[in-house]
């Protein structure tokens, strides 16, 4: 049994690490989807990871205690350098433990690569408010598309990134990475996902990343790739 203490404070990344942790463990229990890791959509990829991984579950929870850890700054220029700094200060709080942090974010082409890291706090950093809405991802929705209100169809390309980095008492020991390519739409669709998942379309799917069901999601989307990539990186000895 592998185990990751996952330490985020967003519930939705949360509930990705579950769909990934259920898709994994059916998956080694041979019930494979041969069709979903096979199939030569350039949205898909095998899910090779390397036999010791193969041979175990992966589990995912919650790094106890979070609740009352200050959040450290997330000021790093870059998402890995995020996910590294985020490891790296959590794996204090779980002596001897595998402890997987994830930076993540939106970058859009029409906005020179915005909101990227800054993500989670655009509205914030663009003082955008609107009348009787505090939800932050509401507000940075809104703000994503007040800011591309003038950009034209085939000009709304956008890709989702995810860096994760585990780390155990204060040494960063692997990351993996995983991009997804989309367009922003100019009116949200579905209600699955978070944050700026109903404006995140997938062309080749049809459908905009909140109309996914998790396991879909888990496949196709930027974490399900970072979590891949991190556990082929992994070295069998750990
Ligand atoms: O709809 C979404 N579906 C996703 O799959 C996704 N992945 C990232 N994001 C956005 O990017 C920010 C990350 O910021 P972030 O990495 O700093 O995370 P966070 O501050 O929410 O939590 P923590 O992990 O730092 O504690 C988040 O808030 C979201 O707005 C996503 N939105
Ligand atoms: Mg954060």
């Amino acid at each position: 049994m592998l185990r990751f203490f996952v330490a985020t404070t967003n519930p939705g990344k949360l509930r990705d690490f579950s769909a990934a942790a259920e898709t994994h463990h059916r998956e080694r229990g041979g019930h494979r989807d041969v069709n979903a890791s096979t199939h030569s959509s350039a949205l898909s990829e095998p899910s090779v990871m390397n036999q010791s991984l193969l041979d175990s579950d992966v589990l995912f929870e919650p790094l106890p205690g979070l609740k009352e850890i200050p959040a450290p700054a997330e000021d790093e220029p870059t998402f890995a350098g995020n996910a590294r700094v985020k490891a790296i200060y959590y794996s204090s709080f779980a002596a001897g433990e595998l402890v997987l942090a994830d930076d993540s974010g939106l970058e859009v082409d029409a906005l020179d690569g915005a909101p990227g890291v800054r993500s989670a706090r655009f509205a914030v950093d663009s003082q955008f408010i609107a009348a009787g809405i505090d939800d932050i991802d509401r507000l940075n929705n809104l703000c994503l598309l007040e800011r591309m209100r003038d950009v034209s169809a085939g000009q709304r390309q956008a890709r989702y990134r995810c860096v994760l980095a585990a780390a155990r008492d204060g040494a960063c020991l692997f990351s993996g990475d995983g991009t997804v390519e989309g367009e922003i739409l100019t009116a949200p669709r579905g209600d699955g996902g978070f944050g700026y998942d109903p404006l995140f379309y997938l062309p080749e799917m049809g459908k905009t990343m909140a109309e996914l069901d998790l396991a879909t999601k888990h496949r196709i989307g930027h974490r399900g790739r970072a979590l891949r990539d991190l556990l082929r990186r992994m070295p069998p000895t750990r």
